[in-house]
């Protein structure tokens, strides 16, 4: 069957989050390869609210060490607004980026408009690290250490970043392709209880059972919102090198299909972000791969099937008699 969905697009230009030019253009390479026509195609009724306009603060002093916080802390707070008003619309929200620091926002906005959402998060890195923690500074490498409620006392009072509300639970939180952590970014996936399937449990297990697992840990009852927050580094260099932090022996393209194919199929699925998409980084094949790859994985989240798909009300074609 074809999609019924309604899925409310929200482009995202963000890149103070990291240090490379060009992942903030981002949302139009995915959509100049065509994003929005290949969910239309699919039946999907299409919101496109194109891309949040961020106003430019030049005077952003890094506060112990974290890069950027009054302009991702505002850009953060637009993010939230937007995606609880596209989600309280029942339209499910695909957020297009931008570097993974846009999570904040749409995490956060996800949880004020469902509160008993999980996420499932999909990335060669944790982005768990607290400004105290973190080796770079960077703040998509701790996007998730301002939400996650059991990290509240590790995190000191960043200016700007006061209005956001822990709001979701380290048990509620599943990580899928893990291949390059800090050190304290292990210590809490160990030590708070959030169930990890690094790319060594994709190797042992396999990428159906790794998500049955996953399902298992944090949405037992199949009645949760899911949110799937994809870092395209998840995938393997080889087919998605146009990102700025590529790291070797990642998911097959398949792989990332079969993720976004499954949680489709529980009719779960709430909210998508879908990052770090740099299309000045890498070759022109590269670029392009990298592109297609996660317009594959786009799709496949709103309903595409490798089997194909049957538009409603298909009948087959009988000849004249
Ligand atoms: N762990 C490193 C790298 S984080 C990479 C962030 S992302 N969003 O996965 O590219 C750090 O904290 O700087
Ligand atoms: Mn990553
Ligand atoms: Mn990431
Ligand atoms: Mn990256």
């Amino acid at each position: 069957r074809l999609s019924k969905d309604k899925v409310g697009v929200i482009g995202v230009p963000s890149c103070k989050g990291q240090s490379a030019g060009g992942v903030q253009h981002g949302p139009k390479a995915l959509r100049q390869a065509g994003i929005i026509d290949k969910l239309t195609q699919l039946g999907v009724e299409v919101y496109d609210y194109g891309d949040l306009v961020f106003e430019q603060f030049d005077d952003d002093t890094p506060i112990l060490g974290l890069k950027n916080p009054k302009n991702i802390g505002l850009a953060a707070k637009k993010i939230s607004d937007q995606v609880s008003r596209v989600i309280k619309d029942d339209q499910i929200a695909l957020t297009l980026g931008g570097d993974h620091s846009l999570s904040i926002g749409t995490i956060h906005g996800h949880a004020a408009a469902e509160k008993n959402m999980c996420l499932v998060w999909v990335d060669a890195h944790a982005d768990i690290n607290t400004p105290l923690t973190s080796p770079s500074g960077n703040v998509h490498g701790m996007a998730l250490s301002f939400l996650v409620k059991e990290l509240k006392e590790y995190i000191p009072q960043i200016p700007h970043f006061e209005w956001i509300k822990p709001c979701i639970s380290a048990k509620d939180i599943a990580y899928i392709g893990l291949r390059d952590l800090d050190p304290g970014e292990l210590w809490i996936v160990r030590n708070m209880g959030i169930s990890c399937f690094t790319m060594h449990e994709v190797d042992r297990y396999g990428i159906d059972m790794v998500l049955r697992m996953s399902m298992q840990a944090i949405n037992p009852h199949g009645d949760r919102p899911i949110h799937l927050s994809f870092d395209v580094d998840s995938l393997d260099p080889r087919i998605s090198a146009a990102t700025g932090t590529p790291v070797p022996g990642g998911l097959s393209v398949r792989e990332g299909i079969y993720i976004a194919e499954e949680l489709a199929a529980t009719g779960k699925l709430t909210a998508v972000d879908l990052v770090e998409v740099n299309p000045l980084l890498g070759t022109k094949e590269e670029r392009d791969l990298t592109v297609y790859a996660a317009t594959e994985i786009a799709r496949a989240c709103f309903g595409k099937k490798r089997e194909g798909n049957i538009p409603p009300g298909y009948v087959l074609p009988r000849p004249d008699t």
